[in-house]
């Protein structure tokens, strides 16, 4: 297991934090951190800069104001390498799972290991996690011939193929029924227990209800541009 993550008791920081697409501002002087090997929750209204957050955790988007901190580095001063490389360390499961629909189940798995010039450890891996998400028999299937809950095991599949130190996943419940989702979160249980450190943005109480029965899981809630710890359920 890559033990990176324990080096660094903060994987991922926020520190007053403000972020805008160009309109009002979703946020202002937000802060989050992340310790190496947490569950946590984002959870909040509709439209109140879930993906957002997320988006400026792991990299995509720039804060406008304020400071984020990536494996003890400032973001804002990284080049796109050095961001590029960051983001390396963290597997991202989209809300839509984002896959390209002419490619092989298998070969959208493996795609991250091949963006990462590491393709020679392709087969065993992929192998390995097509069977940990039980997905053997759909590995030569395109991505339209599945069903959702085969299409967000996938994404996860995908997003750990790397064996990234974080796990940043939007929504991975979003389009699956209960026992599709227990699967799923059984699966990030799993990988938390590993040392991975998880974030998971989602509008399930019952799905933070049973992680909570499973692991020690902590709860942010978005709301207004601020962030609530400890969000009652
Ligand atoms: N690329 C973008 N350009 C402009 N505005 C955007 C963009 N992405 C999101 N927004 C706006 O920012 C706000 C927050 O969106 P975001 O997707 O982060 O919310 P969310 O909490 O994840 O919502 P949901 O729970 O519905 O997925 C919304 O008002 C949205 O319309």
């Amino acid at each position: 297991m890559d033990q990176r993550a324990k080096e660094d008791p903060r994987v991922i920081e926020l520190q007053d934090v403000a972020y805008s697409y160009g309109g009002a501002e979703l946020f202002a002087g937000l802060t989050l951190s992340l310790a190496a090997g947490s569950f946590q929750f984002l959870t909040g209204p509709s439209g109140a800069g879930k993906t957002t957050l997320l988006r400026l955790c792991y990299g995509d988007l720039r804060a406008t104001a304020g400071r984020v901190n990536l494996f003890g580095a400032d973001a804002q001063a990284m080049t796109r390498d050095d961001v590029a490389m960051a983001r390396r360390r963290i597997g991202v499961v989209h809300q839509d799972c984002q896959f390209l629909d002419h490619l092989p189940l298998a070969d959208n798995i493996a795609l991250p290991l091949q963006v990462a010039g590491r393709s020679m450890e392709a087969q065993g891996n992929l192998d390995d996690l097509l069977a940990w998400v039980g997905l053997t028999a759909q590995a030569a299937q395109l991505p339209p011939q599945l069903s959702g809950g085969e299409r967000q095991r996938a994404a996860l599949a995908r997003a750990v193929i790397t064996s990234p130190d974080v796990i940043i996943a939007d929504e991975p419940t979003g389009n699956v029924d209960w026992e599709m989702s227990q699967r799923l979160l059984t699966l990030l249980v799993e990988l938390n227990r590993m040392g991975k450190t998880v974030l998971i943005a989602t509008h399930d109480m019952n799905l933070i209800r049973a992680a909570k029965a499973q692991v020690s899981a902590s709860v942010l809630r978005l709301k207004d541009g601020r962030l609530q710890a400890g969000a009652a359920l």
